[in-house]
């Protein structure tokens, strides 16, 4: 049966689901990267489509923008469909200035500035962390291609435009690779609902510099690649 946010029916998703944050990249990914890509959700302009890679089911749903947004639609997700891997594959702009444009990350953690998780476990600042069987594989499969990818904690925020300028500098002091708006909220749900959870992104901007879209489509394949390999 439908969910308030998605039509697609029961065994319409694979229990594998690739989850940009932009639609029209859920479009791409599923005619770049699937056999047979049918379209089974499209609410609010939200794509869904399941396929096969390598002859094995996979989805892709976009999740909108931030942690509210997505929360909605991996909750049903893991609820409705059985969903039991959601990896995000989104943007993230660079916080380090030795990463480059394009540069792949895996977050193995996920500060934040949203209170999702802050009454969970009263008086507890929760970690926000993915599946290691994931991360683990995400990372066998860039030793095994030579692709790098860099493994280190994102910020996730609430705020693309955030007034307190520091906020950054000190996430950057301590080691924060980049920033997303829904990494944690991911790894959250995640261990809320019961489902595993990774968070690879590429790198899209970083201080006065930004992809044009040709670079933007063919690095996005590099993360793609990271993602469906950890699948596997
Ligand atoms: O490109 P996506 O996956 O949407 O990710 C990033 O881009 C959006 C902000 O421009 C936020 O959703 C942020 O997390
Ligand atoms: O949240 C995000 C994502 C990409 N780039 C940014 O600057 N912020």
């Amino acid at each position: 049966m439908a969910t308030p946010h998605i039509s697609a029916e029961p065994g319409d998703f694979a229990s594998d689901v690739l989850m940009p944050g932009d639609p029209r990249r859920a479009k791409l990914i599923a005619e770049t990267f699937f056999d047979s890509p049918r379209l089974v959700t499209e609410v609010r302009g939200i794509l869904g489509y399941t396929g096969t890679v390598e002859g094995r089911p996979v989805s892709v749903l976009a999740s909108g923008m931030g942690i509210p947004s997505l929360s909605i639609y991996a909750t049903e997700l893991a609820r409705h469909y059985g969903v039991k891997r959601i990896i995000r594959v989104g943007t993230i702009g660079a916080l380090q200035p030795w990463l480059e444009l394009g540069d792949v990350i895996a977050a193995s953690s996920a500060h934040t500035n949203s209170a999702l998780t802050s009454g969970w476990v009263p008086s507890v600042t929760f970690s926000h962390a993915p599946s290691f069987s994931l991360l683990r594989k995400a990372v066998e499969y860039g030793e095994a291609t030579g692709k790098t990818i860099h493994v280190g904690p994102l910020f996730t925020t609430d705020q693309f435009y955030n007034p307190d300028t520091t906020v950054v500098p000190k996430l950057i002091e301590y080691g924060t690779l980049g920033v997303d708006m829904e990494a944690a909220g991911l790894y959250a749900v995640g261990l809320k609902e019961g489902f595993e959870t990774l968070m690879v992104g590429t790198i899209s901007d970083k201080p006065g510099q930004d992809m044009t879209a040709a670079e933007r489509e063919t690095t996005f394949a590099d993360m793609v690649s990271f993602g469906l390999a950890a699948f596997k």
